[in-house]
């Protein structure tokens, strides 16, 4: 039997098919420019690479699509769950859940919170629900593994009253994947994860920090939105919150326009001038391009600044983790943000930092400096056992 685990964006479908028995994938890909007239779907199945045009863009078309490569397996009756990846659950939901119609209401009431990612989760789980209604869907949530942050950790210095009547709070993101590397750091430390204190980044599109306390989350560096914290590639993390009304005055701009450019228009890219790609960053920085000098010096200045904020939480660090495409592919990124931190006795070993391969988990600090390590991230293998353990009955 197979579980599909879909993570709708808001314009980009990622899946992948795992079986129960082993874990392998046979089918996996990314459905980009959703609707919108160019919307495409990338299919890889059995190492073959297949790129197809979307007629009209919606979800039920990839959902069509994807329906009909798995017929091709002949695996489409066998798919017998699917997870989802929910990235607001609020402080309804601290793990996962079977997506019954209560279950849907709970992840309607988060949209407030996530205008731009709940609601594309929503319409994937009822396209889902409409493509494979023979199977189990499951809601995983990005926020679940921080529900067991402390108040202190929690609460903005804000009106009660906003926090009591509007769940105005810190909830954080990226749980799945901080759960996932913290496990796997453990295993290639040698040491139980619950005698460890860590530090993992996640560095992708969205970027985030966690302070993993013997495997629990104490604090992470995204809030109440996916915008709060580290400079990421379209997003501007922290801002000085009198930003808003500043720049809606002398912009003319609505407070809707001045967050929608804090997500889409800043981090990276604005810095730049250039690019959300840390890739492109790199090779224009190494051509002297200065905006994407400044906007790679910046990511870093942020990400040492915070994972030393960490520190302070955690009271004392045992590793740092590094992971997502950023920090799975920049050796670059991640010697520059270790030699920051040489105030919490990081360094960088530059050969095996240089040599750090993508899927291999290793470590690129010397000996006797705080241990640093590259672990891969697999959010879609997370979300298949998270899925399968509750299915099972089992603790998730
Ligand atoms: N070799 C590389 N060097 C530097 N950055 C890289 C490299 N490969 C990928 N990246 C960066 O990883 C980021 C995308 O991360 P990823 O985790 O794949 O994104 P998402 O959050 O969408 O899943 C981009 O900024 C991309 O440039
Ligand atoms: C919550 C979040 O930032 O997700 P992503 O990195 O997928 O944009
Ligand atoms: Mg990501």
């Amino acid at each position: 039997m197979w579980t599909l685990v879909l993570n709708c964006g808001s314009s980009s479908l990622k899946f992948a098919l795992l079986s129960q028995e082993d874990e392998q994938t046979r089918l996996s890909g990314l459905a980009e420019r959703l609707g919108s007239a160019g919307a495409s779907l990338r299919l890889d199945m059995d190492g073959e690479r297949q790129t197809l045009s979307l007629d009209s863009g919606s979800y039920a078309d990839a959902f069509a699509q994807i329906a009909a490569a798995l017929d091709a397996l002949g695996l489409r009756e066998e798919v017998t769950a699917v997870g989802h990846r929910v990235v607001h659950g609020g402080d309804r939901f601290s793990a996962p859940a079977l997506v019954t119609p209560e279950v849907l209401d709970g992840v309607r009431a988060c949209v407030p919170l996530a205008p731009l990612h709940n609601p594309a989760n929503i319409a994937g789980i009822e396209a889902a629900q409409a493509a494979f209604p023979g199977a189990a869907h499951v809601a995983v949530f990005d926020t679940a593994f921080h529900q067991t942050m402390p108040e202190v950790a929690y609460r903005y210095a804000v009106p009660e009253g906003w926090y009591r009547q509007h769940g105005v709070r810190r909830y954080g993101f990226h749980g799945t994947s901080h759960a996932f590397v913290a496990a796997q750091a453990a295993e290639r430390l040698g040491r139980p994860l619950t005698e460890l204190n860590l530090v993992t980044a996640h560095l992708g599109n969205g970027c985030s920090l966690c302070a993993v306390q013997g495997g629990r989350s104490i604090d992470t560096s995204m809030g109440l939105t996916p915008l709060e914290g580290l400079v990421m590639g379209t997003r501007s993390g922290d801002v000085d919150p009198g930003l808003h009304d500043y720049i809606a005055r002398q912009a003319g701009l609505s407070l809707s326009e001045v967050t929608a450019a804090l997500n889409r228009d800043s981090g990276l890219l604005g810095l730049s001038g250039l690019s959300n790609d840390m890739r492109e960053l790199e090779e224009a920085a190494g051509r002297g391009h200065a905006g994407a000098q400044l906007a790679v010096d910046a990511f870093v200045y942020r990400l040492a600044g915070q994972i030393a904020a960490l520190a302070a939480a955690l009271g004392r660090v045992d590793a740092l983790v590094f992971t997502g495409g950023i920090g799975e592919n920049s050796a670059l990124v991640r010697a520059a943000t270790l030699q920051r931190l040489a105030v919490l006795g990081a360094g960088v070993d530059e050969v095996a930092n240089g040599a750090a391969v993508r899927g291999q988990n290793g470590l690129i600090s010397p000996a006797g400096a705080l241990p640093a390590l590259v672990v891969g991230t697999n959010e879609e293998l997370s979300i298949a056992r998270q899925t399968q353990a509750l299915l099972a009955g089992g603790q998730v």
